[in-house]
């Protein structure tokens, strides 16, 4: 588990283009250690130069590509990943490609988190895609599955959280996306919490976006985010 507030907080960098995200980080500047770089920045292009520039700037980086695939194209698509010396991966949480990436990133320092139930999914939204159980049960049934195969983490909601670190112990990296500081907008999220209540619930990780990115003084928004976390692993 990490414990320096600074590198709980991982800033998504949802931008259109490299400049744009390179300019925000520069702004940031230490304010923030912790990227992730997902599909926008990738497929506008740079996306991947970006990842590799910052890890050389001593910054961690979590690609949060989503893969999923037969199993030939994961594995081989994660073993590419490797070389970047990023820090974390995302693959959808159902089996056969959780093991074909955990096969992938054999031998390397890459760690893999699972995609349980996206934090923009209520209950109907999971009914209306096939899936009766709804989230809780879904989420715990491949969050099993992940622990079983190897899987170094999870993506989940803060709210899954507390459950979830009482069942599978301190080892597995709980991440949570849908969070929002108190009073921001919502937007797409459904299950969401505040900085402070997802670090007591037992996330290792929180991934923000548009409340650091949006925000008309990132940097501010993003130290805000740490001093609640920093306040929430005192407590
Ligand atoms: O279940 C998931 C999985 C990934 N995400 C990603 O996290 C960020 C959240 O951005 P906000 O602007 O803070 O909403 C975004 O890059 C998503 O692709 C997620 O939200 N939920």
């Amino acid at each position: 588990m990490q414990t320096n507030a600074r590198d709980r907080l991982i800033t998504a960098l949802d931008m259109p283009s490299a400049d744009e995200a390179l300019a925000l980080v520069d702004r940031l500047g230490d304010a923030v250690s912790f990227y992730k770089i997902g599909m926008e920045l990738v497929y506008g292009g740079g996306g991947l130069a970006v990842a590799e520039r910052l890890v050389k700037a001593g910054k961690k980086v979590f690609l949060d590509l989503k893969l999923h695939d037969i199993p030939n194209t994961v594995e081989r698509a994660t073993a590419q990943v490797a070389r970047l010396g990023v820090h974390l991966l995302t693959v959808h949480g159902y089996p056969q490609t959780m093991r074909a990436a955990h096969a992938g990133r054999a031998g390397t320092g890459l760690k893999l988190l699972a995609v349980t139930v996206m934090t923009s999914y209520d209950d109907d939204d999971l009914i209306a895609a096939g899936y009766a159980e709804g989230v809780g049960p879904t989420v715990r049934r491949r969050a099993d599955q992940a622990k079983d195969i190897g899987i170094d983490g999870l993506i989940i909601s803060p709210h899954e959280a507390a459950a979830l670190r009482a069942a599978l112990g301190p080892s597995m990296l709980l991440v949570t996306p849908g969070v929002r500081p108190a009073g921001s907008a919502v937007g797409d999220q459904k299950r969401v919490m505040t900085p402070g209540e997802a670090i007591r619930a037992g996330a290792d990780h929180l991934v923000v976006g548009r409340p650091v990115t949006a925000a008309s003084d990132p940097r501010a928004a993003a130290e805000a985010i740490v001093a609640d976390i920093s306040a929430n692993l005192t407590a």
